[in-house]
């Protein structure tokens, strides 16, 4: 394996089709990737649940941003929970089919992390 392919970042890489069979990431791995995110974003105390918190003035920038993960989550076919209202948007990734976080959770979040820039 080369340095290149070695320092290919989250946000390079796209979210692989996940139908279970994987173990889900442990806490050492969750915590790891986490350290290559924005420090915006926070492990559940099971480390099975991926989370950032938005604050916003108003409530069109919130629909947007919901918008924004609604069109990256069917780009990458990886999706996560979306809650909004007025001020605010909370955005949950965990991947289902494993009941944990796999690689795909943090790729999306390092991806989101690029658009929001
Ligand atoms: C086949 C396809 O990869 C799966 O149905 C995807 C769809 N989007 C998904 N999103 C999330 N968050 N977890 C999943 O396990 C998942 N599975």
């Amino acid at each position: 394996m080369t340095t290149s392919e070695q320092t290919c970042t989250l946000s390079d890489r796209t979210c692989a089709p996940c139908s279970g069979g994987i173990p889900a990431l442990n806490r050492d791995a969750a915590s790891a990737h986490l350290a290559q995110l924005t420090s915006d974003w926070s492990l559940d105390a099971d480390a099975k649940t991926l989370s950032r918190h938005f604050k916003f003035k108003g409530f069109a920038k919130a629909t947007y941003l919901a918008n924004l993960c609604a069109w990256l989550a069917d780009q990458q076919g990886h999706h996560p929970d979306i809650r909004f209202g007025w001020g605010y948007v909370d955005v949950q990734l965990t991947t289902h089919e494993i009941d944990g976080l796999s690689e795909n959770d943090f790729i999306w979040a390092a991806k989101l992390d690029q658009l929001v820039v």
